[in-house]
């Protein structure tokens, strides 16, 4: 997984959107998805074991652990998959396709800093964040957690085409937490591969065996490895990135296949340093659980190049083999689509100059991407539903912003979980949202916006509920609920009256 690209980079969220509280450094190697302080060069971080063991639902001896199948938290819709990326990496990962000792250990705790990685999430510098609670808030239909599992719900498998992968043993629920693991190390993507191979070759001397081990498991062989740089080119083709500009070498989510339509997301989570796996959508016992390794927003021939050129393989995934079909056209047509109005919602000029078309585009948005993708990529419908949220937030809507915050979160939480740094940002922002760091960015009275949204229409009349059948008060209640989802998006209908 070598060339991991920075975590839903666009070109609308860059690094001054972090909030400056969050930007801590250390002198060493940092942790935190996508974004970069200065890393302290050269320097991997060898993981030591857990002085205390392995615990229940760890790979044995480490710690990655599993959801359990004997869990079963209500779920619902929920958080997947995305593109886990960082752009500069290297340019020749090579696969390594060797049997792994299912029973090591992942270990190590790496030396943390931690940057904020919302990179959608724009919170005001200073904000304190609040200690993650073991449920959202208001949110009635949580994000299961499998932290505490006692058995992994997968197992590794020989892929056809692919090498090994993660197969579910079991069926997994949307937005399960499949894994979290400590790496087993890290380093700097930017390294070139002859100083990667000392430095390397340092981390594994000085790491414990059960973790060195693990490492060896990994491959089995030279097959692929560069004979000059083995270490460093198995670090490349292994990395996930972890904080900005550094990858991480895990034991269990290394081996994860890439898809074009991923089932699961990976998130390293910078405050506690792992790496988390969390469902995308359903996953059926004997399927493979994927992630993408790529933008896979992007049409076919763009992720086949980026495929290509970062990871060395030609990825063989069902959606990749609808090239030439008719809805392989289709496909690359709506990713096309979803790709423009992605970069259109985070245009900050358009943003304030024509916040209700970036709206319309916004619900355009969840709507292809229902269609492009049946089983919900809801990583994606996460990101804009956060997109939406900035518009209005721009534009200090209380009420549209209370409902954005609320759905980002939920979906955010599905995907990674709801110890995951924004998520709690995000948890922080439904008590008080004008804590969004673009609240109020648009103060111009010219831009139109109040004479286009108003407050919040009352969706149905003053009607006592009581002197209706029940067949009338559900209807009223569906079509109360239309009405909020038009007024929620900004669109117009003369039915929004009624
Ligand atoms: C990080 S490794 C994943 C684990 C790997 N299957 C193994 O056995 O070590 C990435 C490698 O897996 C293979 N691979 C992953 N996803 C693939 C896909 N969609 N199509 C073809 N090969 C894939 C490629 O060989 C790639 O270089």
């Amino acid at each position: 997984m070598a060339k991991p690209k920075k975590r839903r980079a666009t070109a609308t969220n860059p690094a001054a959107d972090v909030p400056k509280a969050k930007r801590r450094k250390t002198g060493s190697v940092q942790h935190g998805a996508s974004r970069v302080s200065t890393p302290d060069p050269g320097v991997l971080a060898p993981q030591p074991p857990d002085s205390d063991g392995p615990k229940s639902g760890q790979i044995a001896g480490g710690d990655a652990q599993f959801a359990s199948p004997t869990e079963s938290p209500t779920t619902s819709p929920t958080g997947n998959a995305a593109e886990s990326t960082q752009q500069n990496q290297d340019p020749n990962p090579r696969p390594a396709r060797l049997k792994r000792d299912s029973t090591a250990s992942s270990s190590g705790t790496p030396s943390t800093t931690s940057l904020s990685i919302s990179s959608l999430l724009n919170f005001k510098v200073g904000a304190k964040l609040p200690t993650p609670t073991s449920q959202p808030s208001e949110d009635p239909d949580p994000a299961p957690t499998n932290r505490d599992a006692t058995q992994p719900i997968f197992e590794f498998t020989t892929v056809e085409g692919k090498g090994r992968g993660l197969i579910a043993r079991i069926a997994i629920r949307i937005g399960q937490c499949i894994v979290e693991e400590k790496p087993l190390l890290q380093y700097p993507l930017d390294k070139q591969l002859p100083d990667l191979q000392e430095e390397i070759e340092k981390t594994i001397d000085a790491m414990p065996d059960a973790t060195k081990e693990e490492w060896q498991s990994l491959t089995l062989g030279d097959q692929g490895l560069d004979i000059e740089h083995p270490m460093a080119t198995m670090a490349k083709a292994f990395a996930l990135p972890s904080a900005h500009g550094f990858g991480a070498v895990f034991s269990t989510i290394s081996l994860v296949n890439h898809h074009c339509s991923p089932n699961a997301h990976y998130n390293w989570d910078a405050e506690r340093g792992v790496g988390t796996l969390y469902s995308g959508h359903k996953i059926e016992a004997g399927k493979e659980i994927t992630v993408s390794y790529v933008d896979y927003r992007e049409p076919y021939h763009r992720r086949w190049r980026a495929v290509k050129r970062r990871f060395d393989f030609e990825c063989n995934c069902d959606t990749c083999q609808l090239v030439g079909s008719e809805a392989g056209q289709l496909s690359d047509g709506r990713r096309t689509l979803i790709q423009r109005l992605f970069e259109g919602v985070r245009n900050e000029q358009r943003i304030k100059e024509m916040s209700g078309q970036c709206l319309d585009d916004c619900h355009d948005l969840m709507e292809i991407l229902k269609q492009e993708f049946p089983n919900p990529a809801w990583i994606l419908l996460a990101e804009t539903c956060s997109d939406a949220l900035r518009v209005v937030a721009t534009h200090s809507d209380t009420d549209r912003a209370v409902e954005f915050v609320k759905r980002a979160h939920r979906s955010f939480a599905k995907c990674e979980g709801l110890q995951a740094e924004h998520v709690a940002e995000l948890e922080m922002m439904m008590k008080d949202v004008t804590g969004h760091k673009g609240w109020g960015a648009c103060c111009d009275m010219k831009c139109g916006y109040r004479d286009r949204f108003g407050a919040r229409p009352s969706a149905v009349g003053e009607m006592d509920e009581e002197r209706l059948s029940k067949k009338e008060r559900k209807e009223r209640r569906e079509r109360g609920k239309q009405l909020g989802e038009l007024w929620l998006w900004g669109i117009e209908q003369s039915s929004c009256t009624t």
